[in-house]
Order: structure tokens, then C-alpha cells, then sequence
């Protein structure tokens, strides 16, 4: 470790990791999260504050091994060895005013969360995750692209569609169960892929009880495949997970089936061997993310991060400074995201694999006819949940003039697509059971719900003010 700690500036910069030490001097300078990250922790061991984001054999995928410059003696790892993740400035805890006899005193309200029966939507959830999360790991969770006009938008757009109930219909007994590309499913929900669930469930506290944490445990994606098998639905795996992919799908009980997403990679061979992976652990369908061939702006996320390191939104330094390290992040992204994705590609990708193969993110109904021809499995309409390209239509959307899957079920159904040979799913937006009924009677077969809190209610009294009249809460929302 002493050998190690002589390496601690931006131009000569190991770090260790898991017990290994690695020379990231160039790697930081195109890390996506920005070079401040690593080279913060320059000449130090950084494996607690690596651990909640990314899966162990990231380096292994990622990094030549020639970067590898050898193990690390444990024992020679001292407490100052260790690089701690910043303190974060919390917002400032809730006062409530206390009568005194004499004076009324501020007393500091601290946050409770609720039992888990109590919070009965995303609502509730997203609320409660706003008070524990840490801030920094809440501003990736909770941004979306630009002005996060789409992001507020997907869920308005079902606010937008009004029930028409038909009366007199025997609604004793009730079935929601389904088939989702032939897996069985409790309800038309399937809960989609999100980068870094660690973030959300991790010990950051260092008192074994992370933010999201019941008994010291970190579980991120892990828990996500346990809690889909509980819920009877299925869980499509990130590409751009916190857990490696045999961790995941250790985790599956031995009946589950779960479907797969796919950032593909420039480097295609790599991309072959993950699927090849995917195909041989059984997993049923691969949904190829077509939306983000360059990374949005999320520009509450880059703010929270710059206020955390302190550095300077208009920094000096390119790798570093907001504008300038975003654009860095750009670049760096497409080393593992391939820009060049197109068309001409679906062949290869079909050849690739036996899986059903899907497109995530396709937005109007001309690329969805051209996937039904291109002889897909299926697409699922979305914008990525706002946190791409800002002002896109809402998938739900069937507003005159602005339809979107109204528009994609009729040029489908005109071009010869059935239920049977091509498959339709949403997402964005979708925060209650009333939002899943609405898109399957518009013509979706499951929704996606996100597995954890995606309504943002933190960006919401704005919006109410315009909707309602009334900041503050959105109806249905925390009701405890
Ligand atoms: C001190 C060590 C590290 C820390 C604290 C760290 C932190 C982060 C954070 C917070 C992000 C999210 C950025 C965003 O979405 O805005 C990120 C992204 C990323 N990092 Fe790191 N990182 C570290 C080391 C590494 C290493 C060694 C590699 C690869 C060998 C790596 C590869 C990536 C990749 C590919 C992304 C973009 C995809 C993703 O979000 O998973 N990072 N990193
Ligand atoms: C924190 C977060 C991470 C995400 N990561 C990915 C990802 O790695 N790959 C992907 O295809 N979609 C990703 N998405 C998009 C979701 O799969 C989905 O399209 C979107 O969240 C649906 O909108 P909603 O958040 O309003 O439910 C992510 C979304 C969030 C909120």
C-alpha cells in the first residue's frame, strides 16, 4: 500500500480496488462519472465508495490489464489508506414549532419512515426516498433530460386519458394474470432495467444501515430479482448494473425467468459474449435500448454532484468542470454505448441470438412498422423516462395530433402485426394500477413499472401549481 499511496495526484493516479491495484491516470480522464471521482481517490484504496456503483469485473471488461499493477498486502492497508465518500450536505431536517409555557421553540423533526404497508404507490415511495436516499445517488435516480419537460410529461399524459366506465359488467371474479412474451406474469407489469439499484440500496452510514438497507444489506439488483419473483413478474437485467451478470442471475429461483436489456457495445464481439451469456443462463428476451445513443444532459444530477466535490460548475479544469466534463462524459460514454447503432444493424443482432429480440425506446409509429418488418419480436415505447432527449411525446400519449401508441397500434395493425407476432409495451410514467389499466386498454400488452420510486414528486409543486392550483402534493400522494 505504501507503494501505492506515492501515486496520488491527477497525472499519476493508482487507486485499489477489491485488493488490486490499478493505474487509472488515463482511464479517469474519460470515466463517464467524471475524472474528479477517481482522482479523488488517487494513492488510496477506493473499494467502499466503487462498491455501491459498479459490479466487481468492470475492470475486468473495461480496463487493459497491462493498468493492473499488482495485489495489494492487506495488512498493509491503513485507515488513512482508505478514500470515504464525501460528506454530503443533507437538505436541513423539517423544524415544527413546540409551545413552551413561556415561548414557542423549534424543535428538529426527524424523518420516520414508514412501514412498508403504508406506502401504497410510487408516490409514497419516491417521497420516502427523497428523505433517506443520499443526495448525490437521488439526483442520478431522479433526473431526467434538460428541463425535465418529458419526465413530468409521462406521467401527466396519463392524467390526460379519463376512464369511460361501462356499468353492469360481472367483475366478481377478477384475473389480471397474463403472458408476457410467453412468461407467465401476475399482472401486465414487467419491471424494467435501471442502471445502479446499489446506489439506492447501500451502507453509506457506516453504521451497517444503508438508505434503502433493512439489515445491513446491499442488495441493489440482486433484491430486485428476488422481489420480482415474489411479485410473479418479470425483471428485464441492466446492462449497466451494480451486481455482475452471474450474480444476478444466481439470484433467480430456479422456475424464474427473466428477459434481458442490452447497451450494445462498439466493440460488437463484446457484446456477442454477453448475449451468448444471457442465452446460455435461459434468459427468455432481449430488449436492445435504442433511445440513448448519446447520454442526456441531466442537469440536476450534474449540479448535485459539482455542489458535493465542491468543485465549479464553470470549472478550469476540462475534465472536471460542468460543461466541459459533461461533454467528456459524452464522449467517454460511446466507448461502451455504440453511437453508430442503426438499422443496417437488426440483422446482426438477430443472428446473434435465439432470444426474441425487442427495441426499447421507439417513439413513433414508423419505426414501429419497421421493426415489425425488420422481423422483431416486439418494441417497448419510451423515452427513457425522460432522462434522454427532453421534449419527446409521452409513449401513453393519445392526445389529438400528439398520439403515440394510439398511432403505433394502427400502422401496426395496418402493416399485418397481431398480438401473436409482434409485441407492444410501455413505459414512462407509470406510478398506480389505474396507469397499467389505461395503457392495456390502449392497446400495450404490460407496462413497466420501474422496480423503484420513479414518480418525481420532488420536481412536482411546480407543476401542480399550474395543474391543480395547489403546491405541494399530487393527488394519491403520501397518504400517511
Ligand atoms: C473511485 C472509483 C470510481 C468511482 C467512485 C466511480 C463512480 C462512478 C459514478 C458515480 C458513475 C455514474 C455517472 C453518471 O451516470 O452520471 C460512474 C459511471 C461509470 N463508471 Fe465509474 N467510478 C469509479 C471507477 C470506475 C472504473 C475503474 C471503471 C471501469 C474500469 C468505471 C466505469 C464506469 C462506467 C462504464 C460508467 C458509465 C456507466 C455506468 O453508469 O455504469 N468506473 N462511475
Ligand atoms: C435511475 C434510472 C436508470 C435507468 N437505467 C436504464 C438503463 O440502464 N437502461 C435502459 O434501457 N433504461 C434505463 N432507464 C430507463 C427505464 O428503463 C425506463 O425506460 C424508464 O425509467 C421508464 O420511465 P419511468 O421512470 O417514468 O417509469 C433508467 C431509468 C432510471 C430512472
Amino acid at each position: 500500500m505504501e507503494e501505492v499511496a506515492k501515486h496520488n495526484t491527477k497525472e499519476d493516479c493508482w487507486v485499489v480496488l477489491y485488493g488490486k491495484a490499478y493505474d487509472l491516470t488515463k482511464f479517469a480522464k474519460v470515466h463517464p462519472g467524471g475524472a474528479k471521482l477517481i482522482t479523488d481517490a488517487a494513492g488510496m484504496d477506493a473499494t467502499q465508495i466503487f462498491d455501491p456503483i459498479h459490479p466487481k469485473d468492470i475492470m475486468d471488461k473495461l480496463l487493459k490489464p497491462s493498468l493492473t499493477m499488482g495485489v495489494v498486502d492487506a495488512a498493509t492497508i491503513k485507515p488513512e489508506h482508505v478514500a470515504k465518500i464525501p460528506e454530503a450536505p443533507k437538505p436541513a431536517p423539517k423544524k415544527k414549532k413546540v409551545d413552551s409555557s413561556d415561548q414557542a421553540e423549534e424543535e428538529v423533526e426527524e424523518f420516520k419512515k414508514p412501514p412498508l404497508n403504508a406506502m401504497l404507490n410510487t408516490f409514497d415511495f419516491e417521497s420516502v426516498a427523497r428523505e433517506v436516499m443520499e443526495p448525490q445517488a437521488w439526483g442520478y435516480y431522479s433526473s431526467g433530460g434538460d428541463d425535465e419537460i418529458t419526465l413530468r410529461d409521462n406521467h401527466m399524459a396519463f392524467q390526460r386519458i379519463t376512464m369511460r366506465p361501462r356499468i353492469l359488467v360481472n367483475v366478481r371474479e377478477i384475473d389480471m394474470s397474463t403472458q408476457i412474451l410467453g412468461v407467465p406474469a401476475s399482472l401486465p407489469l414487467y419491471f424494467t432495467a435501471t442502471a445502479l439499484a446499489k446506489l439506492a440500496h447501500q451502507d453509506r452510514r457506516g453504521d451497517g444501515r444503508g438508505a434503502g438497507a433493512t439489515d445491513g444489506e446491499r442488495d441493489g439488483e440482486v433484491a430486485i430479482v428476488k422481489a420480482a419473483k415474489k411479485a410473479g413478474v418479470p425483471y428485464m437485467l441492466p446492462t449497466l448494473s451494480s451486481y455482475t451478470l452471474d450474480e444476478m442471475l444466481a439470484a433467480r429461483a430456479p422456475d424464474q425467468t427473466v428477459f434481458s436489456q442490452l447497451y450494445v457495445n462498439p466493440e460488437r464481439s463484446r457484446s456477442e459474449e454477453y448475449v451468448q451469456k444471457l442465452e446460455q443462463a435461459g434468459v427468455q428476451a432481449l430488449f436492445v435500448t435504442v433511445d440513448a445513443p448519446q447520454l442526456g444532459r441531466r442537469e440536476k444530477d450534474m449540479r448535485n454532484k459539482f455542489t458535493q466535490q465542491g468543485s465549479d460548475v464553470q470549472g478550469d479544469d476540462e475534465e472536471e468542470g460542468g460543461v466541459d466534463r459533461s461533454q467528456g462524459a459524452t464522449r467517454a460514454i460511446s466507448s461502451y454505448i455504440d453511437p453508430g447503432l442503426n438499422w443496417e444493424d437488426v440483422p446482426w443482432l438477430k443472428s446473434i441470438t435465439k432470444m426474441k429480440v425487442l427495441l426499447k425506446g421507439v417513439q413513433c409509429a414508423e419505426d414501429a412498422v419497421m421493426a415489425f418488418k425488420a422481423g422483431l419480436a416486439g418494441c417497448v415505447l419510451s423515452n427513457h423516462g425522460g432522462r434522454q432527449l427532453d421534449t419527446c411525446r409521452p409513449g401513453i400519449e393519445a392526445e389529438r395530433g400528439r398520439r403515440v401508441l394510439p398511432e403505433v397500434m394502427e400502422a401496426l395493425k395496418e402493416a399485418g402485426a397481431t398480438k401473436e407476432n409482434f409485441a407492444v409495451f410501455i413505459d414512462g410514467g407509470v406510478r398506480r394500477g389505474g396507469d397499467i389499466f389505461k395503457a392495456v386498454a390502449l392497446g400495450a400488452q404490460a407496462r413497466s413499472g420501474w422496480p423503484h420510486v420513479s414518480c418525481r414528486a420532488s420536481e412536482v409543486c411546480q407543476t401542480c401549481q399550474t395543474w391543480d392550483g395547489k403546491a405541494g402534493l399530487w393527488p394519491g400522494q403520501v397518504s400517511f
